[in-house]
């Protein structure tokens, strides 16, 4: 492990948040001995935009992590214009950290899985390792591209400040934020699979039973 405490981010359209993201950052600062922050996207780069718009999804990330110091938010995404895209990110992050702290990208099996087509891919191995969090059901692999750029990238631990892939083994959890907007949309509650905070105030998850009216 480094000497200095690594800063791992964990980037998602939290769309809405739920226990699979914050039991895998959980377990990644654990794994990492790393301060982890949860970066919402403003404008997701590979998707349709979200049913909620960003000041939604921050208010339940909010609501999600009170009570605990260990995971933050980051809103460094909201302040842009444009794509979200994690280059950008991490350049920002690594600007403001200095060149010698390990930064971590975590990224769900399936989102690494699909890293090459990034928005210039590899330069975020310049400014970050990336974390690749076990999810189940994923049995992506990586295509060839991306196979052969992380050949010989492999770590088991953070080590330097950049530049390497480390698997981090998490407990695995099923939940997914499409399964519970579809929950929504079939006029279901999906409680216990987002923190019961996220319900108590009746507006947070407004847009999404509006789905199933
Ligand atoms: N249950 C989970 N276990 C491990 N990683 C996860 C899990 N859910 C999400 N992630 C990871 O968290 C990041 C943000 O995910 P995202 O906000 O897209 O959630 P999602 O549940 O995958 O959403 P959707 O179903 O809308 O695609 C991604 O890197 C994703 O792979
Ligand atoms: O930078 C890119 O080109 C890029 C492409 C796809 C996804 N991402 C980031 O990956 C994270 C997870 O994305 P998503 O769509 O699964 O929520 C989120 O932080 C996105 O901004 C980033």
């Amino acid at each position: 492990m480094s000497s200095v405490r690594p800063l791992a981010i964990l980037g998602g359209t939290f769309d809405p948040i739920h226990h699979g993201h914050l039991r895998a950052a959980w377990e990644a600062a654990e794994a990492l001995e790393a301060e982890v922050r949860l970066v919402p996207a403003r404008t997701p780069p590979h998707r349709p935009a979200p049913v909620a718009d960003a000041a939604g999804r921050v208010a339940l990330l909010r609501a999600a992590l009170a009570g605990q110091d260990r995971l933050t938010i980051d809103t460094r995404e909201l302040d842009r214009d444009g794509p979200s895209y994690s280059v950008d990110t991490l350049a920002s992050l690594r600007a403001d950290i200095g060149p010698e702290r390990p930064l971590v990208l975590l990224v769900g099996a399936d989102a690494f899985a699909g890293l090459a087509s990034w928005h210039l891919w590899r330069e975020l191995f310049t400014f970050a390792h990336v974390g690749v969090l076990n999810r189940p059901g994923v049995t992506h692999t990586a295509p060839p591209e991306l196979a052969d750029f992380i050949a010989g990238r492999r770590s088991e631990r953070v080590h330097g400040a950049a530049g390497t892939v480390i698997d981090i083994a998490i407990t695995p959890l099923d939940i997914a934020a499409t399964a519970i907007r579809e929950a929504f949309a079939a006029g279901s509650e999906p409680r216990f699979l987002l923190p019961s905070a996220c319900f108590d105030d009746e507006s947070l998850l407004a847009p999404y039973r509006a789905l199933g009216r």
